[in-house]
């Protein structure tokens, strides 16, 4: 049974190549230091034992999946420690090699918790809690999500009325919807959560602040009195997190676990007014901004998956009698898979700046200029939205690509999907952060009229309306981007238009804009595909590589413009912006594109650079060596343990009896 090397198509398809899949990897991770820098650390992980002979998460039953989380990401967290590792990017390659897909019980701890105190908290009190936290004698969470309220936020209910006697705030759950519910790592894990509550002081109701609450003790890691909280149960996806439950019954806090960097409660009471709107909403902008580049990662995954697979498997004669194809020489097979492809590198490249964009707004807000926060609002809220919906639809798309294969475990795929989805509803639910998006477009296109300057990412709005697109039988990136840009200046006025008309004739602003927010989205969405579009070739151009590898990389970056004409085609013809001839210009420039790519299609996601320790999928292996991988999972199946279950005797056999029983001649009279 054992075969072995490398599996002759996917060698033949490495030789094949017209680029060198190292250049891209440079680039994709900023320069052959940091690719070496980034192995280095991924085989450290990867060769430490407590990694190495943890069990398969898929054969695991709830607690003991969360068991092995918990064990590796602490193992994890320690080591990363021991080693010195501080930059965030070289923890994350650390992290991820060492539990590629187990989802951290203290990844909220890292990703909320001390980045709101660092962000959030006075000097003083980040003294008192930053070294706690590094030691995780604190381990805490982000409290915000309530059972009645997740996207409203100024609706949530948890109070915290400030008492000037005792100079304590009383956190309190006043109704069953009240109570938090989601935060992950609340009902397990943590011993502490900055909860979001409505707070109160003399009588008046400030709005949500941000609190520090003690949840469990820290030696016995038994809830506090007042405090009753729970894991929720199993998801579709994190089956291996403890999302939590809190009910707070007039829990006193001290009036200096209110974080006060911005806002601020004085001894008697007095609420002292913060310098601007919406700063405690900046670490849910941290984690939009961050989540372009990780479900680009997630579908990024799923490309090298399905790819390498489709390279390997041979379904159906091409000619009588003759060799199987490949799967991935069918055209059909190309279109599926390439414009995910094309998907994942143009969100990586949206990813990459939108990260450097929020480290340089975050700069400027902490000095004291908020100019810049309703751009970065914005964009955040519109890459995370845009980026989580396409990706998860083109890691759906690569999993259904690899047939009846495709639906184990054992491809890897339903995994990377479950734990990609619900970046559409955490972090800000994506129609809601659509409309988020088209309330600063609407803002921007009101400005435009009042002749005032528009930031440089909404200048598109000050071009004519009343043009044709250049495009040519050569389909230029150019043209392309007019393109893009054309449909979304078109739909913000078309959805500004309406929203006037309406008001016009008598509506309030309000009614006339929740009349027309399937419009306003589409205009969001056509903002955001234009900045990803517009972006992914301003990097490409400037990136610095050869010839050979910038054309195989601009050829995907063509098929993600030109694919995206094609799938919204409608909203670029509306006013005859496109032409018949232009729009059979763009169809068979996506054949041609398709044709193009096929020779590169498996050293372009080689050049994601993800291990087999990572990938953990049979069907995704380097070497290409599916069928025996299949084998082994198949029979690794605990299943499998036993030749005969003890099922088998205790419910087959005695129903079998009794049918057999009921069945006899006799017993039918
Ligand atoms: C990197 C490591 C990763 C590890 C990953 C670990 C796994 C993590 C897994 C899961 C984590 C999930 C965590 C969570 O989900 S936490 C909970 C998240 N919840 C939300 O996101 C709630 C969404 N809702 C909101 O954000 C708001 O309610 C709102 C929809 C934005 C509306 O807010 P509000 O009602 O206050 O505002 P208005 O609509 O009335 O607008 C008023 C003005 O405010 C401006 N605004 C709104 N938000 C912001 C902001 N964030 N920054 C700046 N400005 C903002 C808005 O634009 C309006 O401005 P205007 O000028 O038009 O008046
Ligand atoms: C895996 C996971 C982890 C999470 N972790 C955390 C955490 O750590 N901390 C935390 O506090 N929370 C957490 N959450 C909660 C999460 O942030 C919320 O679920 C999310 O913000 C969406 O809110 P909701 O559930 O109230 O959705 P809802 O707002 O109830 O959405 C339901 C539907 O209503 C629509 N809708 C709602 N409002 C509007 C509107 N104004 N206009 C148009 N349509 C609207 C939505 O588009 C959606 O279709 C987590 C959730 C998940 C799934």
């Amino acid at each position: 049974m054992a075969t072995g090397g490398v599996n002759a198509d996917l060698a033949k398809e490495r030789e094949r190549a017209t680029f060198d899949s190292e250049q891209l990897t440079n680039f994709l991770y900023r320069g052959p230091e940091k690719v070496r820098r980034k192995r280095y650390l991924q085989n450290l992980a990867i060769q430490d034992p407590v990694f190495k002979k943890a069990p398969l998460w898929a054969f695991l039953n709830r607690e003991q999946q969360y068991a092995t989380a918990l064990k590796k990401h602490l193992h994890a967290y320690r080591r990363i420690q021991e080693l010195g590792i501080t930059e965030p990017v070289e923890k994350f390659y650390y992290r991820e090699a060492a539990a590629p897909h187990e989802n951290s019980p203290i990844g909220l701890h890292e990703s909320m918790f001390i980045p709101t105190i660092e962000k959030q908290a006075t000097e003083e009190q980040k003294r008192k809690w930053l070294p706690l936290c590094h030691s995780l004698k604190m381990i805490g969470t982000y409290a915000q999500t309530e059972l009645g309220h997740g996207t409203f936020i100024r609706g949530l209910e948890t109070t915290a009325t400030y008492d000037p006697v005792a100079k304590e705030f009383i956190l309190s759950t006043p109704k069953l919807t009240a109570m938090k519910y989601w935060p992950g790592n609340l009902g397990k894990t943590t011993n502490h959560c900055l909860v979001m509550a409505q707070l109160i002081t003399k009588g008046k109701n400030h709005g949500i602040h941000m609190f520090m609450l003690q949840t469990r003790d820290m030696e016995t890691h038994q809830p506090l009195p007042g405090i009753e909280l729970g894991d929720i149960g199993p998801k579709f996806g994190f089956f291996d997190n403890d999302n939590g439950y809190m009910i707070l019954k007039d829990v006193r806090i001290p009036r200096e676990n209110m974080f006060m960097r911005y806002y601020k409660v004085l001894e008697d009471g007095t609420y002292v007014t913060p310098p601007g709107d919406r700063l405690n909403y900046l670490s849910m902008v941290l984690l939009r901004s961050a989540i372009t580049s990780m479900i680009g990662q997630h579908l990024s995954q799923a490309c090298i998956i399905a790819i390498r697979y489709s390279a390997v498997r041979r379904q159906t004669e091409i000619s009588p009698g003759g060799e199987e194809a490949q799967v991935l020489d069918y055209q059909t097979q190309q279109y599926k898979l390439f414009p995910a492809l094309a998907t994942s590198y143009a969100m990586l490249m949206a990813g990459r700046f939108m990260y450097d964009f929020y480290l340089k707004t975050t700069a400027q807000i902490e000095k004291g200029d908020l100019g810049t926060m309703p751009q970065l609002h914005a964009l955040s809220a519109g890459l995370k939205a845009f980026s989580t919906w396409e990706c998860t639809a083109a890691i759906e798309v690569c999993r259904m690509s690899c047939g009846g294969h495709g639906y184990s475990h054992a491809s890897g795929i339903p995994k990377i999907y479950v734990d990609a989805t619900p970046g559409c509803t955490y972090e800000g639910e994506n129609t809601v952060m659509m409309l988020q998006v088209a309330r600063f477009l609407m803002k921007m296109y009101t400005n435009l009229q009042k002749g005032q300057e528009l930031p440089s990412f909404v200048q598109y709005m000050t071009k004519s309306l009343d043009t044709k697109s250049c495009m040519k039988e050569e389909v230029a990136p150019k043209c392309l981007v007019m393109a893009y840009e054309h449909r979304a200046s078109r739909l913000i006025k078309a959805a500004a238009d309406a929203i006037q008309a309406m008001v016009m004739s008598g509506s309030s602003p309000q009614e006339a804009w929740n009349k027309n927010t399937v419009p306003l989205t589409w205009a969001a969405l056509a903002f955001c595909h234009m900045f990803v579009v517009k972006n992914f070739f301003e990097m490409v151009e400037d990136a610095k590589m050869d010839g050979q590898t910038k054309a195989a990389f601009m050829a995907l970056c063509k098929l993600y413009a030109v694919n995206g004409v094609i799938t919204h085609l409608g909203e670029f013809i509306q006013d005859g912006y496109l032409n018949n001839q232009q729009v059979q210009y763009i169809q068979k420039s996506l054949l041609d594109l398709l044709a193009e790519i096929r020779p590169n299609a498996v050293a372009l996601v080689d050049a994601f650079d993800y291990p087999d320790a990572i990938l953990q999928s049979c069907l995704g292996r380097y070497d290409g060596q599916v069928y025996q991988a299949l084998y082994d999972f198949a029979k690794s199946s605990p299943l499998n343990e036993k030749e005969v279950l003890d099922s088998f005797f205790d419910y087959v056999k005695p129903v079998q009896q009794e049918l057999e029983a009921m069945n006899q001649p006799m017993a039918r009279l």
